[in-house]
């Protein structure tokens, strides 16, 4: 909680805050239009010479007017700078023009978020996602995900692999090691396929099998097929929400990345207690997840923080980002211990190694 135990914020910062809270919609629109729009990128182009307004007009072809009204909001927002009428990028312009992060962020906020977050408050009462009607009458996104809109999907799977894309490779070698002996995995909630292929990749006698719902699955099919993975990888379908459902036996080790918090604490107990029955003594479970209180900076734990309203408003109505102690407390109850922890793994992962813990009789 390092970061969240002191105010830090003097009164006249406090006051500049709650402005950009309170403008807070139109902040992120007007910063999305001027990335998108060209704005930004022509006078980044434009380097210390920078670009009148008449200037950027002209290079962006929209009208005078909105770019002036874009432009001077750009200035309170501290998008640009302007000296003898020539506008210059920020450090913060840069930033919502490059950095991958960021860009990420800003498509699934408007693209899957934007028009949802307007019944967060009906989320919070009726603990539902009651943002997901503008898309379509779901219990959870996951069973939409596969009908969404082509451009909302896009930024849904880019944001989700964005985060997994970058701890995939630093935690293969703890998995497949001569230690653990993994020959034959099932991961749940594999989606795309992501995992499947990372793995069968870096290990060439390692089988996986995905266990998602079937819509996710078809997907992935297509994806291992394209890749001629077909032998290595097969496929279970399944609503892990339904829990008279038992899940597939005979494997090694069970992995579940960013997966179990798309569930509420009750729902991740009994994930684990099914995950209990399905492996043997000598069996693993994995799980790879990123907390808010485990993270080296600050923004990395505001990211997440924020993410969990997506839960909330879109997603399900009942599962977040969590807090790892939180977290630790549902997962262990479904039987097991960690035995092993590696934090700070990509851009904000922590990898846990559980097994099942050993009954201590009195
Ligand atoms: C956030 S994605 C994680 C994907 C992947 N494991 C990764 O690390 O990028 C969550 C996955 O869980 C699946 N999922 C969500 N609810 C599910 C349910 N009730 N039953 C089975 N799978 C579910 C989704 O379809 C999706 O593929």
């Amino acid at each position: 909680m390092q970061f969240f135990s002191t105010d830090k914020k003097s009164a006249l910062e406090a006051k500049n805050m709650a402005q950009f809270i309170a403008f807070g919609p139109v902040i992120f629109q007007v910063a999305r239009i001027m990335r998108n729009s060209g704005i930004l990128h022509e006078i980044e182009a434009s380097g210390s010479a920078g670009l009148t307004l008449q200037e950027i007009v002209a290079r962006v072809q929209l009208p005078n007017y909105g770019v002036r009204v874009l432009l001077e909001s750009g200035l309170g927002i501290g998008l640009v700078i302007i000296n003898d009428e020539r506008y210059r990028i920020t450090k913060t312009g840069h930033f919502i023009l490059h950095d991958p992060l960021t860009i990420v962020n800003m498509d699934f906020m408007h693209d899957v978020n934007y028009n949802g977050m307007f019944y967060l408050e009906d989320a919070i009462k009726n603990e539902r996602p009651e943002g997901l009607k503008v898309f379509g009458n779901w219990q959870t996104i996951y069973e939409g995900l596969s009908q969404l809109p082509k451009h909302v999907q896009k930024s849904w799977f880019a944001f989700d692999h964005f985060f997994s894309d970058t701890a995939f490779p630093a935690v293969l070698p703890h998995v497949y090691n001569k230690h653990n002996h993994i020959k034959k995995l099932l991961d749940i909630g594999g989606n795309t396929g992501k995992w499947a292929i990372a793995s069968t990749t870096f290990d060439p006698e390692v089988h996986i099998t995905i266990m998602d719902l079937p819509g996710q699955l078809n997907v992935a099919k297509t994806t291992i097929a394209e890749k001629g993975l077909t032998d290595r990888v097969s496929f279970h379908p399944a609503n892990i929400l339904d829990a008279t459902q038992p899940f597939p036996k005979g494997f090694d080790a069970i992995w579940m990345s960013q997966f179990l918090d798309c569930f509420s604490e009750d729902e991740i107990t009994s994930i684990m207690q099914r995950c209990h029955e399905a492996i043997d003594e000598n069996g693993f479970v994995y799980v790879l997840e990123a907390f808010w209180d485990k993270q080296r900076f600050e923004a990395a734990a505001f990211c997440l923080q924020q993410t969990s309203v997506y839960f909330t408003a879109l997603a399900n109505g009942n599962s977040q980002m969590y807090n790892s102690e939180i977290f630790k407390n549902a997962v262990l109850k479904g039987g097991f211990e960690i035995v092993e922890e590696i934090n700070n793994i990509g851009l904000s992962h922590t990898l846990w190694k559980l097994k099942k813990r050993t009954t201590v009789t009195a």
